[in-house]
């Protein structure tokens, strides 16, 4: 049978609440806890649980409320409508120390995306592996990305670089970026962006600390 598709278009909040809560309900199965009540979820996400009933009910999951959700079955209904059932490849472009720590420390094959190529201009790094990753040599970007079938990219260049990468990749096939560099991308408009500073959490943070 065809892996099932998922069922409409979640807005990015509740895509980003959905993936949060895959992760808790995953605890709690390791914690031998079968099922859980929007209360208990919404406790340890830190909402409540009107909003969590409202992001369940928006994947048309099948779970009783009143007897609280199977916590197996609501991390395979997330999974189908985050579309974590058909696999993705993606590579990352930069294997430098955050290049080289998102490819050995992220668990991207448990959650339906394989890693499976980087890329680097540095000859000392280039034909190396990272967790059984092979650094490729920039240069072959386009061709390798079309060949392995790679829609996805950690973009990890120093900022000077990260315009003209990030073109290769797109004109190669790419179509969602998650950019480490601190510019922002110019991109058309079936490709997705996503920017990730971690210095702008600690800021907000920061400025939370301060009130
Ligand atoms: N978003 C964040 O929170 C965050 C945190 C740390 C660093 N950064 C940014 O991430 C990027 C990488 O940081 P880093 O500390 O790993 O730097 P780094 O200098 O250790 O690594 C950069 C790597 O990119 C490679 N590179 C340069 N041009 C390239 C190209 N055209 N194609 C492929 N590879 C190329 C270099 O050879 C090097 O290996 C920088 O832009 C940095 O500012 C962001």
């Amino acid at each position: 049978m065809p892996p099932k598709k998922p069922s409409g278009t979640l807005s990015p909040p509740v895509i980003q609440r959905l993936s949060e809560y895959l992760l808790i309900l995953e605890q709690f199965i390791a914690q031998e806890q079968e099922v859980v009540s929007s209360r208990a979820l919404a406790t340890v996400y830190g909402n409540n649980s009107s909003q969590v009933r409202h992001d369940i009910f928006q994947i048309e999951h099948k779970g009783s409320q009143s007897h609280g959700y199977l916590c197996s079955e609501l991390i395979k209904d997330i999974r189908i409508a985050l579309n974590l059932q058909n696999e993705k490849n993606l590579c990352v472009i930069g294997m430098g120390n955050l290049g080289r720590a998102i490819t050995a420390h992220v668990p991207f094959d448990r959650y339906g995306m394989k890693l499976s190529a980087s890329f680097d201009v540095d000859p000392n790094v280039i034909g190396k592996k990272i967790g059984g990753v092979e650094i490729f040599n920039s240069d072959d970007m386009s061709n390798i990305i079309k060949e392995q079938n790679i829609t996805m990219a950690a973009l990890c260049v120093p900022a000077s670089r990260a315009q003209k990468t990030c073109d290769l990749a797109i004109h190669a096939g790419v179509k969602g970026i998650l950019n480490y560099s601190r510019i922002r991308l110019k991109v058309p408009e079936h490709v997705s962006v996503h920017y990730e500073q971690i210095i702008c959490s600690f800021m907000q943070l920061s400025y939370k600390c301060s009130l």
